[in-house]
């Protein structure tokens, strides 16, 4: 099976390097620094499962990589635009495309571009950035990957892709209720870091401070209400569920939202808050709390050094 992960970083490169490792014939879409060091040495992967990768086949030159059976899209959500127009040669009829990125508007974006048939929903959980060129750490043993068929239906793609992820030892899943998975993490994702980022502090405080406890509730509550709105048949629980794991991830856990206001990065509360309150709009659900968020993030979202 021919892969391609456009955005080698953190999510593209972890899931990348364990896909080869299980046989897969991948290509890294990298570009910069990154690029240069997976080229020179290859692709190392630090944390609990280490994995060093001593040749890739690695590029920025999509359309010398050829037509794909799958294309990955991992980078961030304000490189997306970009990252479609260079990975077109890479997606022929019958390539099927999956954004593991954050958050609900991805999927509008690909389909925009492509034919709606090409596109297949996704969701990836793990902690992982770039530590140094070619050098991607994990932080905690969280690994999953969910994908599928937006109509529900099992395809044999789907059924490929699965088998080469699990060969890879990734916690793969082929979801027939893809869409519900994507906004299930949506919910969780905007509270965590929709409060993190504000607060500047792990979830382990906020959770345990009956105020800010509150102010995450109302925040994933929001995002509910939305996703209801926009017809995501969410569990009557899913309140109790999201802040179920909010109680059980470690008290140091964060948001890369979070990490990147601390690096001067731009952020993705764009999509993230700012995408509850774009969809709350359409359909005239009140997002107060996550357009507090928005506002109070909106002189940090280009970046510190580009601000
Ligand atoms: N990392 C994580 O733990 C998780 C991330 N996600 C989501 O996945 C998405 C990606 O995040 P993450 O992997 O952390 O981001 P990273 O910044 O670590 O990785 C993205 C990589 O893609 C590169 N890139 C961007 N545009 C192009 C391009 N046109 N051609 C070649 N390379 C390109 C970036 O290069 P450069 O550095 O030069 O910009 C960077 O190396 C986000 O939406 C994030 O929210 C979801 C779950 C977990
Ligand atoms: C919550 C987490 C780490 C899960 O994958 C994530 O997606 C993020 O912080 O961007």
């Amino acid at each position: 099976m021919r892969i391609a992960i456009m955005g080698s970083g953190g999510l593209g490169g972890y899931f990348g390097a364990k896909l080869a490792k299980g046989g897969a014939d991948v290509t890294f879409i990298a570009r910069g620094q990154h690029l240069d060091a997976m080229r020179r040495a290859g692709l190392r992967i630090e944390g609990p499962e280490p994995l060093h990768l001593r040749e890739v086949q690695a590029t920025d030159q999509p359309a010398e990589a050829g037509v794909m059976d799958v294309v990955m899209l991992g980078v961030k959500l304000w490189d997306t635009e970009q990252a479609i127009a260079q990975m077109r040669p890479m997606v022929g009829p019958d390539t099927a495309v999956i954004s593991f990125q954050n958050g609900v508007l991805k999927d509008q974006y690909l389909r925009a571009a492509f034919d709606a048939k090409q596109v297949m929903g996704g969701v990836g959980y793990v902690a992982t950035t770039i530590a140094a060129p070619g050098v991607i750490q994990q932080t905690g043993p969280m690994q999953r990957l969910l994908f599928g068929e937006f109509d529900g239906k099992c395809s044999a793609r789907g059924e490929a892709l699965l088998a080469a992820c699990l060969a890879g030892g990734i916690n793969a899943e082929l979801s027939t209720e893809i869409q519900r998975e994507i906004w299930q993490k949506y919910v969780f994702l905007v509270g965590l870091s929709g409060t993190t980022t504000t607060m500047r502090r792990t979830i382990g405080p906020i959770r345990s401070h009956p105020q800010t406890r509150a102010f995450l509730e109302d925040v994933m509550r929001e995002v509910i209400a939305v996703a209801r709105a926009h017809g995501v048949a969410l569990p009557e629980d899913y309140l109790a569920s999201a802040m179920q794991r909010a109680d059980t991830v470690s008290p140091d856990m964060t948001s890369s939202m979070h990490h990147d206001l601390e690096r001067g990065n731009p952020l993705e509360v764009r999509w993230l808050s700012g995408g509850v309150v774009e969809l709350g709009r359409e359909k005239g659900v009140a997002t107060p709390c996550n357009r507090a968020i928005a506002d109070i993030l909106a002189l940090h979202a280009d970046g510190a050094r580009r601000g």
